[in-house]
């Protein structure tokens, strides 16, 4: 399957202006941010692809650098086999970029001006640009307020109209850097649904967006990088990404009727965290106790035996999948190191 993104140890330090106290001390030293520290990800064609990281991990970036609006410092950037730095003018033929930057847009233009403006800039056709707006208008229910200035609308109507914009042009590979920030649920509810959908179901389209949200990334993407301080630190399948972690075992263990001197004995337990209780319905002078348990070599086995030996009743015990946020957390924090997946290197 061909390669609709491909990037090698593709990095991005943007220079610092120095403070006086920097010029008079080391007058020839150069200060730079490094952005993107020699990225390598591959993403496939019709793939959603979700980038996901905390702020200033460098999505916008790589986003941008696909997009040509920024130049790599070093390391190669390719969008459809041509390449970020010399194919320039043919990728921006291919691609549509949705980005929240309202300034961005004519202030004092209508949202239907702004867009009529935006397909002129792209050789779309009078006619055929009226009806494109028209329809995307009204997908992004933007109709009723298609003629009011853009200085007058609200950021999740600017929001609406930075995702028009993008799909003026029907690109093979749309951008979106954070396409529900500044939506109602409901109105990011449906764009998630058109984007997985239509966009990327029907019109075999392929999309990389930059997100925090770990749900949408969750319920849309097929693919995932999870970026930070300018690296990769795991991409895969969440699936993929998820039996990674399932060397270490999580249990759920709830207990019912049980005595509150057992609470603390749980807690001895080493494998055992997370511990809450509540009263017991039937039994009053009793509680249930719920905690999980981590356990990598079968131990849990021998716990579940002691629990009964003290005479506890449990009523629920259960295998549970890490969650996207834990993982997410974990990865984060794992510092300077990129974990390997089998995967990883052609997602
Ligand atoms: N034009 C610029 N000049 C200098 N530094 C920049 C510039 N753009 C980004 N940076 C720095 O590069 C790093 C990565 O920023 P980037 O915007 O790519 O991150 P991000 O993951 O998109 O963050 P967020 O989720 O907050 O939007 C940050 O440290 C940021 O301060």
């Amino acid at each position: 399957m061909p390669y609709c993104i491909e990037t090698y140890n593709l990095t991005k330090r943007y220079p610092v202006i120095k403070g006086y106290g920097d010029i008079l001390l080391h007058p020839f030293r150069k200060k730079a941010i490094t952005a993107l520290n020699n990225v390598n990800i591959q993403i496939k064609k019709n793939e959603l692809f979700g980038l996901l990281g905390p702020n200033g991990a460098g999505k916008t970036t790589l986003i941008k650098i696909l997009c040509t609006l920024v130049l790599p410092t070093s390391g190669r950037a390719l969008v459809n086999g041509l390449d970020v730095e010399k194919d320039g003018k043919k990728i921006r033929k291919i691609i549509g970029y949705v980005i929240g930057d309202e300034r961005s847009f004519y202030w004092r233009l209508t949202g239907r001006q702004n867009l009529r403006f935006f397909a002129k800039l792209n050789n779309i056709s009078h006619k055929e640009a009226d009806q494109k707006i028209k329809n995307l208008l009204e997908f992004m229910e933007l109709t009723r307020d298609a003629d009011r200035m853009f200085k007058d609308y609200s950021t999740g109507m600017r929001q609406k109209l930075a995702i028009a914009r993008g799909l003026l042009t029907n690109p093979e590979i749309i951008f979106m850097d954070e396409p529900t920030s500044g939506l109602d649920p409901i109105t990011a509810q449906k764009l998630i649904r058109f984007i997985r959908e239509k966009l990327v179901g029907e019109e075999g389209k392929t999309v990389i967006f930059a997100t925090h949200n770990l749900h949408e990334v969750e319920v849309l993407c097929d693919q995932i990088a999870i970026v930070n301080g300018g690296k990769v630190k795991i991409a895969g399948a969440v699936k993929e990404i998820k039996k990674m972690f399932h060397s270490e075992k999580r249990y759920v263990i709830k207990l019912k009727s049980a005595k509150n001197s057992l609470v603390s004995k749980i807690q001895n337990i080493a494998i055992a965290n997370k511990v809450t209780t509540i009263p017991d319905d039937i039994t009053p002078d009793r509680i249930q106790i719920e905690f999980e348990a981590l356990s990598d070599n079968g131990n849990i086995f021998q716990m579940v035996k002691e629990l009964v030996d003290m005479g506890s009743e449990i009523s629920s015990f259960y295998e549970k999948e890490i969650s996207l946020g834990e993982l997410f957390s974990r990865v984060i924090d794992t510092g300077n190191s990129t974990m390997s997946l089998h995967t990883m290197a052609k997602i």
